[in-house]
Parts: structure tokens; C-alpha cells; sequence
């Protein structure tokens, strides 16, 4: 592990039965660094960043965080009883590993007003940002967000992702990341991985969107945001994502993978 790696993962493969959710992921993420993971549903977002906090083994390679690294975790989904009635700040009390103030948390994450609703009344965006809240509690050095903008306008979703940034210089901390919100990625993240089931490609947003793989994945469904790049792919996937035209393939950060 390299000596400003807060985590690293080295050739990490995970299965699920007979199922390969993650193929031989190598990656590196570093203080004040935003890496995006982009890819299509069921491509093995989630699973990346439970692996990669340990909420879930791999079963293959390795998983190295920095000792005693301090992560807020933001998951997919709030799952509560909706049927135990609950205030913002009462839901933020329940959470472990609290190293700053509830107060701190709901400020940084722009809804102090919010303190004292009840949490099942306040809107899918509002509930978002108490979860980014709640991961902020950790004071941590890694922010790990999936899917951190889901239900938001787009209004709503350009606020998060620049508070997002804000936090990011604030805490100077890492931020590792599920987005399906291509235009803020290829704006705003420092580094992009293109996931599916295996790293497709990855690097700087800019050479990513230009690499064959990020536009047969992406291609249709955003083609405004790739209206600026042109090429030919060099190989497909099947419906399992595995490589059904394999070739010497390099991801535009100097190393060749198959
Ligand atoms: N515990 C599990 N048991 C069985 N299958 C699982 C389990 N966890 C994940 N999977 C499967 O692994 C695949 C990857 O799931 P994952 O949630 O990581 O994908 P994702 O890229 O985050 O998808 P989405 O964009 O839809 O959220 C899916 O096919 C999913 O059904």
C-alpha cells in the first residue's frame, strides 16, 4: 500500500454462487481524491463499495484500508420501520462511531432546519442529505456514497454534488462514489472507474468517455454527454458483462489489462 493510499484493492474478485459479481479489481484511492464508480445495473457498484468497506468479503485478493481510517458510509437505501416514528436528530443519535456533533453533521450537510421532523415526512431529497448527515458523523477521512443523489431533482442534484465537492475540500477527505449522473462525473470526479463486473476502464473522466467500452455501455442512453467523443470499440460485453471480443485493450493510464 502505497504511503498516501487511505484504501486499496489488489486483484479482488467476488462471486455469488456460481455468479461472478467482481472480476479482478485493482484500485487506489487517495486523500482529497473523488473516484466515481460508473456501469450498468447489476454491474457490481454496490457490491465494489461493500467489499471495499468490508461489509462483505471478497473472495479473492486483497482489501487494504489505512489502520484506523475513519469512514462514513452512505448507503442505497435507509431501511426503517415505517411504522416507529422518529425525528431527524433521534435517527442521527442511533448512529455509531459519532466523532463530531449532530448539529456539526446536519450544518455541514446544509439542513439544520430539519433537526426535529419526523423522518418519514420529509421529501426523498431531504432523506438523502440526513443520510450523507449520518455518514458525516464519523468526521471521516473517507466518504463512501452509493448512489448519494437518487430521487433528487436536477436541481436538487447539483447542489448535492457540489456540496459533495465542498465536503470533499472541507474535510479533505477521500470520496468513493456510485453515480448514474454522467455529466456531473465527467465534470467533476477526479477519477472514473467504468465497472462492469470487471473495470472496463478507468482514469481521468476525460479519457474515459473517450474509451470504446464507456461509450458502448454509455453511449445511447447519454449521448449528449459523449457528443464530444468519437471512436471505434474495441471490445463487447454479453448479457453477463463478460468480454465477448477480447483484445489487447489498454486503459488510458499506462496499463494493459484483457
Ligand atoms: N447477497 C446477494 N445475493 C445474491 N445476489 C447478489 C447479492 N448481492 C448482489 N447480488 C447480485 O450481484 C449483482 C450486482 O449487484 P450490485 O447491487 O452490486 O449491482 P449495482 O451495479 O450496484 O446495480 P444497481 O445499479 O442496479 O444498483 C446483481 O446481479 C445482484 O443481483
Amino acid at each position: 500500500m502505497t504511503e498516501q493510499a487511505l484504501l486499496q484493492l489488489r486483484n479482488v474478485s467476488a462471486q455469488q454462487g456460481s455468479n461472478t459479481l467482481l472480476s479482478n479489481i485493482n484500485l487506489s484511492l487517495s486523500r482529497g481524491q473523488i473516484m466515481t464508480v460508473i456501469g450498468p445495473n447489476g454491474a457490481g457498484k454496490s457490491t465494489l463499495l461493500r467489499v471495499a468497506l468490508g461489509l462483505r468479503n471478497c473472495d479473492q485478493g486483497e482489501v487494504q484500508r489505512r489502520p484506523h481510517l475513519r469512514v462514513g458510509y452512505m448507503p442505497q437505501k435507509l431501511s426503517l420501520n415505517p411504522l416507529i416514528p422518529i425525528s431527524v436528530s433521534r435517527f442521527l443519535r442511533m448512529a455509531n462511531n459519532r466523532r463530531t456533533s449532530i448539529k456539526d453533521a446536519l450544518q455541514r450537510a446544509g439542513i439544520s432546519h430539519l433537526a426535529d421532523r419526523p423522518l418519514h415526512d420529509i421529501s426523498g431529497g431531504e432523506t438523502q442529505r440526513v443520510l450523507l448527515s449520518r455518514a458525516l458523523l464519523a468526521q471521516p477521512e473517507l466518504l463512501v456514497l452509493d448512489e448519494p443523489a437518487q430521487g433528487v431533482d436536477i436541481t436538487g442534484q447539483t447542489a448535492l454534488y457540489e456540496l459533495i465537492g465542498k465536503l470533499r475540500d472541507d474535510l479533505d477527505c477521500a470520496v468513493l462514489m456510485v453515480s448514474h449522473d454522467l455529466h456531473w462525473v465527467m465534470a467533476q470526479t477526479d477519477t472514473v472507474i467504468c465497472l462492469n463486473q470487471h473495470i472496463c476502464c478507468h482514469g481521468h473522466p476525460e479519457t474515459v468517455s473517450n474509451d470504446p467500452e464507456y461509450l458502448s455501455l454509455f453511449g445511447r442512453r447519454h449521448a449528449e454527454a459523449i457528443a464530444l467523443y468519437q471512436h471505434d470499440h474495441d471490445h463487447q460485453h454479453d448479457m453477463h458483462g463478460e468480454v465477448i471480443q477480447p483484445s489487447d485493450h489498454c486503459d488510458h493510464s499506462g496499463h494493459h489489462h484483457d
